[in-house]
């Protein structure tokens, strides 16, 4: 590599490494900037992020990732004062134009947090309450069905079946993650995004949260905020890596890791800091 190259490059400038084994482009971002009031977390992100596949977003602590993966289903519009400028587009159509419906964007962009966060109701009504408000089962044996197949894509149907009216809160706090899962694809999501899905979790709440990814991306496109390199390599076909708000390269998870074209990138995943 070039150093004199590398360094004359302005720092929002990212390196892709080409793919030609990518899937179709299902989310698009060009020229994404957050400002949290006059603070800017995030420069310039530019990505295509494939459908059908586990994309991991890594980086040191306050890089700018789960401010990035807010952006796709507009939770920043949530915090007061966060600007956003730019253009994220979902199958082409921009998610920041004034006419689109936030509420239907979210059931489009489901989204799995860190701490496993189900309702305060049973388990049934966990994975119903999306469908209900949306309208999307007609009575009561339709709902079940929705309920059930929802319980099985995330793994857990074999072992909630029997008490589908306990609360959620009792489960485990792996299995209230498959909940979380479950109740986010019961909206019939095409984007899930996950924010540290296995950060409260142990090792082996983890590895099934891991396979669960696994199966799901033959149907979803899944973004995924992770600490854990490890991890990145086991879930993801691509990987992006930010860095003080840029994001510094993206390509397919393997050439990130093993052959990575930036310093910055080079220097995080050999360990020189994070
Ligand atoms: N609500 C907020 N108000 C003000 N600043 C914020 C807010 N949320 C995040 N930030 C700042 O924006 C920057 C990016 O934060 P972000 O949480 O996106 O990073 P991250 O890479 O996800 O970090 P971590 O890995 O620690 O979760 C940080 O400097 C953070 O302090």
């Amino acid at each position: 590599m070039n150093d004199a190259a590398v360094m004359e490059r302005p720092a929002h400038l990212t390196t892709v490494i080409p793919d030609p084994d990518m899937n179709p482009v299902k989310v698009e971002a060009r020229d994404v900037c957050v400002f949290y009031g006059a603070k800017q977390a995030l420069f310039n992100v530019s990505i295509d992020i494939p459908e059908r596949s586990v994309t991991a977003f890594i980086g040191p602590s306050g890089c700018g990732k789960s401010t990035f993966l807010r952006c796709i289903n507009r939770m920043n519009d949530t915090i007061d004062g966060t600007r956003v400028t730019g253009r994220i587009t979902l199958d082409g159509r921009d998610i920041y134009e004034p006419s689109l419906d936030v509420v239907e964007l979210r059931a489009r962009v489901g989204m799995v947090f860190q701490k496993p966060n189900p309702f305060p109701k049973s388990i049934y009504d966990n994975v119903a309450y999306g469908p209900r408000i949306h309208g999307l089962a007609r009575g009561k044996a339709e709902l079940d069905a929705v309920v059930e197949a929802s319980l099985r894509k995330a793994g857990l149907w074999n072992e909630v079946k029997d008490r589908l009216d306990d609360p959620g809160t009792g489960l485990s706090g792996g299995q209230q993650q498959r909940l979380c899962i479950a109740r986010a694809i019961a909206v019939n999501p095409e984007v899930i995004l996950m924010d540290e899905p296995c950060s409260a979790l142990d090792p082996i709440a983890t590895a099934r949260i891991e396979e669960l990814i696994d199966e799901l991306k033959a149907n979803y496109c899944i973004i995924i905020v992770t600490h854990s390199m490890q991890q990145a390599a086991r879930v993801s076909q691509r990987t992006a890596f930010f860095h003080l708000g840029n994001l510094v390269e993206v390509g397919p998870t393997q050439h990130v890791f093993t052959n990575p074209r930036d310093t910055r990138t080079h220097d995080y995943i050999t360990g020189r800091f994070g």
